[in-house]
């Protein structure tokens, strides 16, 4: 895997505001960050890896890794990419660990899978995959878990809901506890973004959000980030809407920054 040339200093201090910062809510701080084409679709379809970042917004992305302790991927995306989760980008200073999303244990890791390579040629970390607890046992989990162990890396249990999903605070304060993760990037894929930003109650971790949007139409039938919209306890629907927005032009694509943990509101409208 070749490297990543260097992200210029005058486009990343434009970035600092939205780099993790020591969160007092007890919870990791949380930065959503992906690349999008012009109708909100993070890829062609499920399973297909869609270049959409030109050569600078790759680099802004490998630059952001180095700022988090762990960046995290669900399942599909991990089977789908074979992605490296880890920063290319020149003199990487840090490392982040890669979180996987994987409660039924589909994703068949190998001494193969990239992220394992790229953990073995110490250009990143080993990942640690979250399956449902009952999974644990599972025989070709604890297989890939020895393996995973090998390289720094690991399964950890976690009990799922009625949907079969983990919790999203359950996932913050395990990663936050049991691996001394304190700020973490979210890349995807629609199903895992979907999952976090359909309900108030999990927006309010999401601190820092930094979205690529590529001027390119995928069509019908792309992976699209288009939350459910659940209703608040008080039968309200509030609509998430960033906060201190700042939008950088990076060559043909535009990056996106702003906030959002910082109680979204209902907007009424100018
Ligand atoms: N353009 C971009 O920046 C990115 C694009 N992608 C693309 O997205 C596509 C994959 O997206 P999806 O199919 O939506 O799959 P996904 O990557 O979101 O994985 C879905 C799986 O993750 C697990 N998962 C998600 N939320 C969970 C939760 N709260 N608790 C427990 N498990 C949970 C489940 O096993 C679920 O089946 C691929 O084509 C990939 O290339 C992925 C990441 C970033
Ligand atoms: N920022 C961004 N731009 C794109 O065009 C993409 N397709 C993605 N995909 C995400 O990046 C992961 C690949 O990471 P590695 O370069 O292999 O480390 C992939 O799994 C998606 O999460 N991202």
């Amino acid at each position: 895997m070749s490297s990543i040339p260097s992200f210029p200093d005058d486009l990343a201090v434009q970035f600092e505001p939205y780099l993790p910062s020591a969160n007092t809510n007890g919870f990791p701080s949380l930065t959503l960050t992906f690349a999008t084409s012009l109708d909100s679709a993070l890829s062609l379809g499920p399973g297909i890896q869609t270049q959409l970042s030109g050569s600078l917004t790759k680099a802004m992305t490998h630059h952001i890794r180095t700022f988090h302790s762990a960046i995290l991927v669900g399942a599909s995306t991990a089977i789908s990419d074979d992605p490296g989760l880890n920063s290319r980008i020149q003199g990487a200073k840090h490392q982040p660990i890669p979180i996987v999303l994987d409660p039924n244990a589909r994703w068949n890791i190998t001494e193969s899978s990239r992220v394992v390579q790229t953990a073995k040629e110490r250009k990143g970390r080993a990942p640690f995959i979250l399956v449902n607890s009952q999974n644990l046992d599972d025989g070709a989990v604890v297989e890939r878990k020895k393996m995973l162990q090998n390289y720094g890396g690991g399964y950890i249990g976690i009990n799922v809901d009625d949907s079969g999903r983990f919790k999203w605070e359950t996932i913050l304060s395990m990663l936050k506890q049991e691996l001394g993760i304190e700020s973490i990037m979210v890349e995807g894929g629609g199903n895992v973004i979907n999952s976090l930003l359909e309900e108030e109650g999990n927006r309010r971790f999401v601190d820092n959000v930094i979205i690529t949007i590529a001027p390119t139409w995928l069509g019908k039938g792309g992976v699209v980030v288009s939350p459910d919209r659940k209703p608040d306890p008080k039968g309200q629907y509030t609509q998430p809407r960033l906060k201190e927005v700042k939008w950088i032009p990076m060559e043909e694509d535009v990056v996106l920054c702003g906030k959002l943990n910082a109680s979204s509101t209902l907007y009424n409208g100018p």
